[in-house]
């Protein structure tokens, strides 16, 4: 009998936004070895010089991963992964929100053109307003809204982790915490559910502290706008939009927390907001619903209003 040869392709993402955060994610793609990938940018010759600087750092490690930059959406066709990271970060002084209306008008460009090529893809948007903006997408796109998902829990939850790590003095590989609602003033990190592999952290920590890094985390994204005085964030969060990508490309179906689509879950409905989520290959697989204290679901539900208040000034 002939051995069957079977067509093995190779995953494709494709990475709206050859920036700061679209380079870096890049680079960890094809070094983890995950995926080929496509830097796509409005910006003439920066994807193509990104994509040509990483072949030759890969060079070096050893790896053959495709990755090339276009300013062309014809090469992003057929992609199983779209990330959206296309969009203006802000300056110190400027909240999330600044962004709203310079960003609406990108995402929506961007999205409809990938899309159209790439009718299959899982759909993940980092571009801010993080929540604001993942709905956007999804009306843009007219995909079922388990394919659309927006990056902030994992980020905001390593923040968290971090900062309990430093009070802590001890490792933050041991350390598991969870980030609920928008990425913005009002997100929801729960010390009540956060440990060190399973002691309580409320039990390691006053309750003076725990409140000082809640508050740090949720100032966490400005913290670093202000050391960096003309950008934001994105070390952390490539590496957080990589574990995305990496639970959907390798279809692991990994749990944590993201903007996802919700249908009456914790309350609410027709709103993407940080809930924890299982992530794989066809997208968002399950919302999961925490047993949360009256308290909680208030915090929970005002970041969903002030969510959709922004969702309205879209118009
Ligand atoms: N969700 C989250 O937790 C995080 C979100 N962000 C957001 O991600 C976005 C990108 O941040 P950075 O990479 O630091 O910014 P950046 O300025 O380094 O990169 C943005 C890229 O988008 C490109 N771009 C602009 N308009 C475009 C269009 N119409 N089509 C294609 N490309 C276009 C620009 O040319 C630029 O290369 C910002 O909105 C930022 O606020 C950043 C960090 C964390
Ligand atoms: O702070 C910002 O504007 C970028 C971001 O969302 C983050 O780092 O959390």
């Amino acid at each position: 009998m002939p051995t069957q040869i079977q067509d093995y392709r190779s995953p494709k993402v494709t990475v709206i936004g050859a920036g700061n955060v679209g380079g870096m994610l890049a680079q960890r793609i094809a070094k983890e070895n995950l995926a080929d990938v496509v830097l796509y940018d409005v910006v003439e010759g920066k994807p193509q010089g990104i994509a040509l600087d990483l072949l030759q750092a890969h060079a070096i490690s050893n790896h053959d991963r495709k990755i090339s930059g276009t300013n062309d959406y014809s090469d992003t066709k057929d992609s199983d992964v779209i990330v959206v990271t296309a969009g203006l970060p802000r300056k110190e002084g400027m909240s999330r929100n600044d962004l709203l209306k310079i960003n609406a008008g990108i995402v929506q460009d961007v999205v409809k053109n990938a899309i159209a090529l790439s009718p299959h893809a899982i759909l993940l948007i980092v571009t801010n307003p993080l929540d604001v903006m993942t709905y956007l997408a999804w009306q843009v796109s007219g995909l079922p809204p388990h394919r659309v998902v927006g990056m902030a829990g994992v980020l905001d939850a390593a923040r968290f982790q971090t900062f309990i790590a430093m009070e802590l003095k001890t490792s933050s590989a041991d350390i598991y915490t969870t980030v609920l609602g928008g990425h913005g003033d009002l997100m929801l990190p729960l010390p009540r559910l956060s440990t060190v592999n399973g002691v309580p952290i409320t039990q390691l920590l006053s309750e003076d502290a725990i409140a000082r890094l809640v508050e740090r985390t949720r100032n966490g994204g400005a913290e670093i706008v202000k050391l960096l005085k003309n950008g934001s964030a994105y070390f952390a969060p490539s590496a957080a939009t990589y574990k995305m990508v990496e639970s959907i490309i390798s279809d692991r179906h990994r749990i944590f927390p993201a903007a996802a689509y919700l249908s009456g879950e914790y309350g609410l409905k027709n709103i993407f907001i940080g809930v924890p989520i299982q992530l794989g290959r066809q997208g968002v697989e399950k919302v999961i619903e925490l047993q949360l204290t009256d308290q909680e679901i208030a915090t929970l539900h005002a970041s969903a209003a002030s969510i959709q208040e922004n969702i309205n000034l879209l118009g």
